[in-house]
């Protein structure tokens, strides 16, 4: 299994740490010809904006989607949600829209729990996982409007924090960041799943 941790900026080699952690040696990506041979992608936390500004410099957007047309998995857990989703919200009207990759089916609002709770950590039921997750909130966006082909894994008194699409995944708070390595463990089998699919579709 080779997975890649986008390394443009934000929390990437707290990503890289979890995965080496698991049994897993990842690749960092900054050009396009890093995606190269990847089963899967993480993109991580950070500055959404920055990162977009990134993507546009390095060239990464048509790349990135083209990635995930050939059938390998995505996660993008915060700011990398944000790159994620079909539509951002909370975004200063001045600055206009801000892209996205658009290949999940959520509207998601930036900084969506206000700067009184800037940064907390607690406890959440995710649906696969027989025990409670200790989730890292930081400024922390939300997923406001859940497209039909979308499916929540948990919410945080009603709001939505994460969700899946087919073989795109994405969190709201920091898994890599809670020393509990169980959702990686969940990512790494779904690009496993999503890499034998090909295979068996002799892509
Ligand atoms: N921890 C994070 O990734 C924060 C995301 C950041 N608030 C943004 O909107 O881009």
């Amino acid at each position: 299994m080779k997975l890649g941790v986008l390394a443009l900026q934000g929390a990437f080699r707290e990503h890289v740490q979890m995965l080496r952690a698991i049994g897993v040696e990842p690749s960092e990506v900054r050009l396009a010809g890093d995606l190269d041979g990847l089963d899967g992608l993480i993109l991580p936390g950070g500055e959404s904006t920055t990162m977009c500004r990134l993507m546009t410099d390095f060239g990464l957007w048509s790349p990135v989607r083209a990635f995930h047309a050939a059938g390998r998995a995505l996660w993008g857990t915060c700011a990398g949600a944000i790159l994620l989703a079909n539509e951002v919200a909370g975004v200063s009207p001045n600055l206009g829209g801000q892209p996205s990759l658009e290949l999940l089916d959520v509207t998601i609002r930036r900084n969506a729990f206000g700067r009184q709770v800037d940064s907390f950590t607690t406890d959440i039921a995710v649906k696969g996982l027989e025990e409670d997750f200790p989730a890292v909130f930081i400024r922390a966006p939300v997923f406001t409007r859940v497209g039909p082909e979308v499916e929540v894994l948990a919410d945080l008194d009603g709001q939505t924090v994460l969700v899946r699409q087919g073989r795109v995944v994405a969190s709201s708070f920091h898994p890599e960041l809670s020393g509990d390595s169980r959702l990686h463990e969940l990512f790494t089998q779904l690009c496993q799943e999503a890499k034998e699919q090909k295979f068996h579709a002799g892509v």
